[in-house]
């Protein structure tokens, strides 16, 4: 067995995925470093989605290659040689989807609860320091999903995410649905975050807003692979066809006359 590469988490080469007919990804190839903001944008139904599902181990890819902190993953491995892996990435999921019948605190604790051995009081101590750690005040801890502001709903799914103490987080479009105010607040949790607790960030998103906060580099999924990989601004300036067309709308065109 080779040397493994941990400084790059994420490595996918020739990736295809399929749902019967239907191709998703094909000849797909992405690197994600150790310690980057990597977001990842496309038209609606390119694949972004699915490509979180692929990385967190969800979904078999048809073909290609995934390696998972310098580990070549191969679906057909053993539960118990995947889930070390599982462990080592936490996943917010494009609805948020916390269970509505429990209690913040019982969402954070359930990770914990079935992942490890440890004693139920050290679980609640654990999930109470997450659910400090996203910005919630203590008294969220008790309150049933429906009973949380928007913002607050995503911090609690982030809190989540963070249970196990990831490595590698995913995000699915995290700002959807937010106001403007709570998303440029969720996205500055996304980068202290990723400084005081060093994670390497995926984040797929629609908003620009985001990418430009957030993001080291951006990546562009269309025609069922990345059709290019640059800084959110270079990204913008790109002469690719589809990448201009995406990124040619008024929204996009105020950042680069602030640039
Ligand atoms: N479970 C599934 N079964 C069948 N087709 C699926 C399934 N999940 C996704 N797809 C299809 O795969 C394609 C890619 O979906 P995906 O959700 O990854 O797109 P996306 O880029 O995230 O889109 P959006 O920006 O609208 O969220 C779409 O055509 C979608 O309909």
């Amino acid at each position: 067995m080779g040397r493994r590469d941990e400084s790059v988490p994420v490595e996918l080469a020739g990736l295809e995925t399929r749902f019967g007919a239907l191709v998703v990804h094909q000849g797909l190839d992405l690197e994600v470093r150790r310690g980057e903001a990597l977001g990842i944008v496309g038209g609606s139904g390119s694949g972004k989605s699915v490509l979180l599902s692929v990385i967190s181990l969800l979904k078999a890819p048809h073909a290609g290659r995934l390696k998972l902190f310098g580990e070549e993953v191969d679906m057909a491995m053993s539960e118990s040689r995947l889930m070390p892996l599982r462990r080592r990435l936490g996943v917010m999921f494009q609805q948020g989807a916390l269970f509505s019948s429990l209690t913040v605190l019982e969402n954070v604790m359930l990770p914990l609860t079935e992942h490890t051995r440890l004693p139920a009081l050290l679980i609640e101590e654990f999930a109470r320091l997450k659910i400090a750690l996203v910005g919630l005040p203590r008294e969220a801890a008790q309150r049933y999903p429906r009973e949380l502001s928007g913002g607050m709903l995503k911090r609690a799914a982030v809190a989540r995410a963070l249970a196990l103490d990831p490595e590698l987080l995913l995000l699915d479009e995290p700002s959807a649905g937010l106001d403007p105010v709570s998303a440029a607040e969720l996205d500055a949790l996304f980068n202290t975050l990723r400084q005081a607790l060093g994670l390497t960030l995926i984040l797929v998103t629609h908003d620009l807003d985001s990418l430009f906060t957030v993001t080291d580099r951006v990546a562009y999924l269309g025609q069922g692979r990345v059709l290019e990989v640059a800084s959110a601004r270079d990204l913008t300036e790109s002469h690719e066809p589809e990448i201009a067309r995406y990124f040619g709308n008024a929204r996009a065109q105020r950042f680069r006359a602030d640039a």
